[in-house]
C-alpha cells in the first residue's frame, strides 16, 4: 500500500482551488503550515486551511511546522482535517497532544527533523496514527532527498512491525520518481511530494508516475 500526498507548498497560492482539483486522484492533500519561528518560512494558518478543507476534493494531511503546537494543533483537528502532524521538537507533551487530536476526531501524527532521533517515541507508537520522518530540513520545497534519513525509516518500520500496530510511515522532502523507491524499500508507505507533482507536466500524470514508481519497486508488498 502506497499513499501519494501532494504538497500544496508547490501549488499556486492564488489559484489554490484550481490546484486542489488538479490533485483529486491523490490520496490526501499535504498542507504545510509554517510560522517563521519553528522554520524560517511562512505559509498560512487556520483561516486558509479551513477554506482548503471546505473546497478540497480529498482529505487534508496537515503538517504543522510551528511553535506553540499544544495551543494551535487542536484548531486544525476542529476544522475537520483528516490528519494533524506536529513536530516532536515543538512539544514536551507529544502523547497528551496526540490524545487530544484523536479525541477531536483527527488522526494524530508525530514528525521528526533529520537530526532528531526516533528512539524516544518507539515505545509509544500506539499513541500515534502516523510517524513522519523528514527527508529534508523542514521549511522549503525543492530540496534534495537526504538518504541518510533512511536508517530512521528502517528503525520505525521495524518498531511498527514489532508493536503490531498500524502506524502510517510518512516521508516528506525531495520525493520524486527516483527517490520514492528508496524510501519505500526502507519501509515508508506514505509519500509527500510537492515539486514532483506541481513541477513540470500534468499533476495527475505525475501522481500516476509516482504511484507506478512506488509499486514497481521490487520490495513492494
Ligand atoms: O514539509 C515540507 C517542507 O518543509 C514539504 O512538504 C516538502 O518540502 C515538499 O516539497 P518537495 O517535494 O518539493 O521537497
Ligand atoms: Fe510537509
Amino acid at each position: 500500500m502506497s499513499r501519494i500526498n501532494p504538497s500544496i507548498l508547490a501549488a499556486d497560492f492564488v489559484n489554490m482551488q484550481r490546484d486542489l482539483e488538479r490533485i483529486a486522484t491523490a490520496d490526501y492533500v499535504h498542507v504545510d503550515v509554517m510560522d517563521n519561528h519553528f522554520v524560517p518560512n511562512l505559509t498560512f494558518g487556520p483561516q486558509m486551511v479551513g477554506r482548503i478543507q471546505d473546497v478540497s476534493p480529498i482529505p487534508l494531511d496537515v503538517h504543522l511546522m510551528i511553535d506553540d503546537v499544544d495551543r494551535w494543533a487542536p484548531d486544525y483537528a476542529r476544522l475537520g482535517a483528516f490528519s494533524v502532524t506536529f513536530h516532536a521538537e515543538a512539544t514536551e507533551h507529544p502523547i497528551e497532544l496526540a490524545r487530544t487530536l484523536r479525541s477531536l476526531g483527527s488522526r494524530a501524527g508525530i514528525a521528526v527533523k533529520p537530526g532528531t532521533p526516533v528512539e524516544p517515541y518507539l515505545d509509544y507508537l500506539a499513541e500515534f496514527d502516523q510517524f513522519l520522518v523528514m527527508t529534508v530540513e523542514p521549511g522549503f520545497g525543492g530540496q534534495s532527498f537526504m538518504s541518510e534519513t533512511m536508517a530512521k525509516v528502517e528503525r520505525v518500520r521495524s518498531a511498527v512491525r514489532d508493536a503490531e500496530t498500524d502506524v502510517w510511515l510518512q516521508v516528506d522532502g525531495g520525493i520524486d520518481r527516483s527517490t520514492i523507491g528508496i524510501a519505500k524499500a526502507a519501509g515508508a508507505d506514505t509519500f509527500v511530494a510537492g515539486s514532483a507533482v506541481f513541477g513540470a507536466g500534468e499533476a495527475s500524470e505525475n501522481i500516476a508516475a509516482l504511484r507506478a514508481a512506488a509499486h514497481d519497486h521490487r520490495h513492494d508488498v
